[in-house]
């Protein structure tokens, strides 16, 4: 191991869920280079409903996209419960991915041509399980989210919010570690967006589990357990609630 290979490893927290260090980001633009993250250290802790906030263009899903191994830092290192996931090959990442992590993204990525029930089952078959056996795990999800009546639908037959539902019911049916999540309730009213965060906090905190939650949704702002605030590419805030300044 190298010396820079050590001094990176004791600076991580090994229990962590999420363990990012140094992270840099950069993107080319024309003849340009633009920086984006600017080595950000951070930590989400098992247990805990972590929110990342911050202005449009601050950087937030290009900070969650590297912690959650879909996209590659231009410098530093990210842990996942233990595991350095940039060391892993494209095939183990993968994999990682599939067992460890349910993703909600802003666009849904719904497959339009099977219902509800089946979109949301697609993690479960995809680890394997019987097609009948996952799609009714996949509809007692979608009961939770208050959508048991919707799952013989098509995505195109579904309102925008529905169509949410069952991009979050997909994420969370197969039980992940950790549940990575992009503005989740942004589609939603009120008080269906404090449900799904009530869900998100009882499907996917536990002592071993963790969630992050990248949310402009001030309305929701009072159910985290922190609140990490990102400027510029630049963690500037790290607390139980919100700044007073914001
Ligand atoms: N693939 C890319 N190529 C070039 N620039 C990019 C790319 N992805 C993101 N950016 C730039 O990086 C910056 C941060 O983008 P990012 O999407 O991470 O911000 P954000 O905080 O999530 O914004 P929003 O709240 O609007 O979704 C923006 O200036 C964006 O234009």
């Amino acid at each position: 191991m190298s010396e820079a290979q050590q001094n990176m490893d004791a600076t991580f927290d090994h229990d962590a869920a999420i363990s990012a260090r140094a992270i840099v980001r950069d993107f080319e633009a024309g003849q340009q280079t633009i920086r984006v993250l600017h080595g950000i250290d951070l930590d989400v802790k098992k247990g805990e409903l972590t929110y990342l906030v911050g202005e449009s263009g601050s950087g937030k899903t290009t900070m969650i996209s590297i912690m959650c191994g879909i996209l590659w830092p231009t410098e530093g290192s990210v842990e996942v419960f233990g595991t350095d996931i940039y060391a892993l090959s494209d095939r183990q990442l993968v994999d990682f991915r599939l067992n460890n992590i349910g993703f909600i993204f802003q666009q849904y990525n719904l497959i339009p041509t099977i219902d509800a029930a089946s979109n949301a089952a697609v993690p479960l078959i995809a680890q394997g399980m019987d097609r009948l056996e996952a799609r009714d795990i996949a509809c007692e999800m979608l009961d939770k989210l208050n959508i048991g009546d919707q799952a013989d639908k098509l995505p195109k037959q579904l309102s925008g919010g529905q169509q949410q539902r069952v991009a979050i019911a997909r994420a969370l049916v197969h039980e992940p570690k950790l549940v990575v999540c992009d503005e989740p309730t942004a589609a939603l009213d009120a008080s269906s967006g404090r449900r799904v965060m009530d869900l998100l906090r009882e499907v996917a905190v536990a002592e071993d589990r963790a969630c992050i939650i990248v949310t402009h949704d001030n309305r929701v702002f009072d159910l985290a357990d922190r609140i990490l605030v990102l400027e510029d590419g630049r963690i500037t805030h790290d607390g139980p609630s919100m700044p007073e300044d914001h």
